[in-house]
């Protein structure tokens, strides 16, 4: 039986989204019951998609305050069941849009009507930032707004989680579909290393199996509409961004580098291997670009020190731009910077942890002309060929 305020109760409950599939719950079915007494007491059954969900406590206070707003409830009372595997069968087959049981999933992607950007941040050697790219970078972007998803397909260093803060998550599996892990402020991450069976194994993968965990990252797990997937690749040229390449030639790919003539050199060629796959270079991140001296600084100066010399990001951009025959910038010089080591040390990302310090700045600069581009398929290839000129 339906009543007026069991239609609010419902309405309200449609407002709380899953924290792993950020979908109404009552979409997925995972609304059991609601029921509400003479006295104003509500009692609502919700079933988790696993026991031991470890979002469990995000989703009985979503579903308490939503519900307790509803005018004339007076208590909630909150049952968290399992669903059955015939209730999670369901679930992935509304999850993956009808495809379910076919022995390969599509990469979403990279189909041609896909409107989330995907950025692979790429650079030549290791160490020079790239994974503390990658991490702020989304922060960024979701600090403007976008739904932003991260994939760790850094081989061997897959240390995104534990710059998010998640190191110990492991991502949610509903039958062989994988619910990426969320941060705290709602990006959805997966790394390489959440595959493994044991944190502290050692990946020594050849090329197929990196193909096929890569192409798992991207096709079996619930993405959801994104605005933007930022990649973090192993550092190099090496089978992780071949397949790339192969499988989302649409991926837009940032080179990291640091000034120093030899960094550059390597990041050239990290460039030219994205271009050799069709994908486009969209500009060049210096990091670690200078250290501003704090004696001047105290002084109300602005002096740079030049402490791994200076030029390496622009002179990959000028070459990869004359390389390939289009503008590939300078996206931005991110300084050294105390607080973004420590923040990715703690966990909690420079851009969030402290916002206005040198280098986020510089992050939230180049996410924010980023997500100014825009959403959607302008600057894709559409394959159309003008018939004449006018
Ligand atoms: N601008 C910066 N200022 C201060 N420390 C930085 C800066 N950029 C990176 N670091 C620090 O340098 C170390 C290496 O950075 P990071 O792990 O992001 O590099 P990487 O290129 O991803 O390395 P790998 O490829 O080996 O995973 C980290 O400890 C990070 O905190």
């Amino acid at each position: 039986m339906t009543s007026p305020v069991l239609e609010q109760i419902q309405a309200a409950l449609a407002t709380v989204n899953d924290p792993e599939i950020k979908r109404p719950i009552t979409d997925l079915g995972m609304v059991e019951s609601v029921d509400i007494d003479d006295t104003g007491k509500v009692s609502v059954k919700v079933l988790l998609t696993v026991a031991g969900c470890p979002l469990k406590d995000t989703i009985t206070r979503d579903v308490t305050a939503a519900v307790s707003k509803v005018a004339s409830v007076t208590a909630v009372d909150l049952e968290l069941g399992v669903m059955t595997a015939e209730q999670r069968s369901g679930l992935k087959d509304i999850l993956s849009g009808g495809q379910a049981g076919q022995a390969q999933r599509e990469i979403p992607f990279g189909k041609p009507d896909s409107l989330t950007k995907v950025y692979a941040i790429a650079s030549g050697k290791g160490g020079v930032g790239k994974s503390s790219v990658t991490v702020n970078l989304a922060l960024g972007l979701a600090a403007q707004g976008l739904k932003v998803g991260v994939l760790d397909a850094d081989i061997y260093g897959h240390s995104i989680p534990a710059m998010f803060g998640i190191a110990d998550s492991q991502p949610t599996q509903v039958e062989d579909l994988i619910m990426p892990v969320p941060t705290a402020s709602g990006v959805s991450v997966i790394s390489i290393g959440m595959l493994k069976p044991r944190r502290d194994q050692v990946v020594a993968w050849r090329g197929p199996m990196l193909d096929r965990a890569l192409v798992q990252m991207l096709a079996d797990v619930y993405w959801g509409d994104l605005d933007a997937l930022v990649l973090d690749l192993p550092p190099g040229t090496g089978d992780v961004a071949i397949s790339l390449g192969q499988h989302l030639p649409s991926a837009e790919v940032i080179v990291v580098t640091t000034p120093q003539e030899a960094a550059a050199e390597v990041a050239e060629r990290a460039g030219t291997m994205a271009s050799m796959m069709h994908q486009r270079v969209i500009g060049v991140i210096e990091n670690m670009s200078y250290l501003a001296c704090p004696h001047c600084l105290s002084e109300g100066k602005d002096h740079r020190i030049d402490l791994f010399g200076s030029g390496g990001g622009a002179r990959v951009a000028k070459t990869l731009s004359e390389r390939f025959g289009y503008d590939v910038p300078v996206l931005g010089e991110i300084p050294l910077d105390i607080s973004l080591r420590e923040g990715g040390d703690a966990g909690k990302p420079v851009v969030e942890a402290d916002p206005t310090s040198p280098a986020a700045r510089v992050l939230h600069k180049i996410a924010a002309d980023l997500s100014g581009r825009g959403r959607g398929l302008a600057g894709l290839q559409l394959g159309l060929t003008p018939s004449s000129r006018f």
